[in-house]
């Protein structure tokens, strides 16, 4: 059994147990239910944005914990102010030491899209979502069926959410191009054995049909690779590790933007 299917799993009963607690008709009563979200394709193209999605992230499988010390808002308002096109918070506690608490303390202080960073393997973590305070969710290829993808892609949009659909090769690329999916992301990470090569991305952006936002995923580290990858037409840059392993995020990522101008 591979990380990923172990995460899968235990996403399962997460999600039977959060619906008993909380069922679905609550979670739509939640003040952040009703609000209009933030639409990922705007900031993303904003010529005064950077084009980096910036994640809060505190702890992952492949490096165990990466930043122990960090107040989510905080962080996630220095990036808002560095530049960041929008902003990505893992909720996932067993595996990266998230919660749904961070994405709401994270959207009191942004005003830029927030994306919850999660396993989604059914709608109610998507109304979940809304009712914490995402504009945006993100639909892993490599945990779903494609059925699964136009469905849930086709809710968030009923919600009003934006839709980020990570692919890792051209298969799950071809079988997934649902309509209701606003950006794609080439994760350069393989999620089963966690090694990472942005020649995922290279060999993937130019099959991704242009209508949808091109978004590369993880390991990236200099600002020298994002023009690199701008050049081969690339929107948008999710970026975690590299700025929360440091002492000061939001110190980090305000460097690496001065070096991208
Ligand atoms: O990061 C991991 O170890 C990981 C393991 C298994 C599933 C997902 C994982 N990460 C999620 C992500 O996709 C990254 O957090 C995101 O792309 C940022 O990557 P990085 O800049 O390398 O932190």
């Amino acid at each position: 059994m591979t990380i990923l299917d172990k995460i899968v799993e235990r996403k399962k009963t997460e999600v039977a147990a959060a619906k008993l607690s909380t069922p679905l008709e609550e979670l739509s009563s939640y003040p952040l239910f009703d609000r209009t979200c933030y639409a990922l394709k705007e900031y993303i193209l904003h010529p005064d944005k950077t084009g980096i999605i910036a994640e809060f992230k505190r702890a992952s499988p492949s490096k165990g914990l990466i930043n122990g010390d960090v107040n989510v808002a905080d962080v996630v308002r220095g990036y808002q102010q560095a530049g960041a096109s929008a902003i990505s918070v893992l909720t996932d506690a067993d595996f990266f030491q998230g919660s749904l608490q961070d994405l709401t303390d994270a959207r009191e202080v942004l005003e830029i899209p927030l994306l919850r960073k999660e396993f989604i393997v059914d709608t109610y973590q998507i109304a979940e979502a809304k009712a914490y305070g995402a504009d945006v969710i993100l639909l892993i290829a490599a945990c779903l069926t494609p059925a699964q993808i136009e469905e849930f892609a086709s809710y968030a949009k009923s919600l009003g959410l934006s839709v980020l659909l990570e692919v890792h090769n051209e298969e799950e690329l071809n079988s997934n191009l649902a309509a209701d999916v606003d950006a794609i992301g080439v994760n350069n990470r393989n999620l089963k054995d966690f090694i990472v090569d942005l020649a995922h991305s290279y060999d993937l952006v130019n099959k991704i049909p242009d209508h949808y936002i091109k978004v590369s995923e993880s390991g990236i580290a200099d600002p020298k690779t994002i023009k690199g990858l701008k050049d081969a037409g690339f929107n948008a840059f999710l970026i975690g590790e590299n700025f929360m392993k440091t002492d000061n995020p939001t110190a980090a990522i305000h460097t690496f933007v001065q070096q991208l101008r």
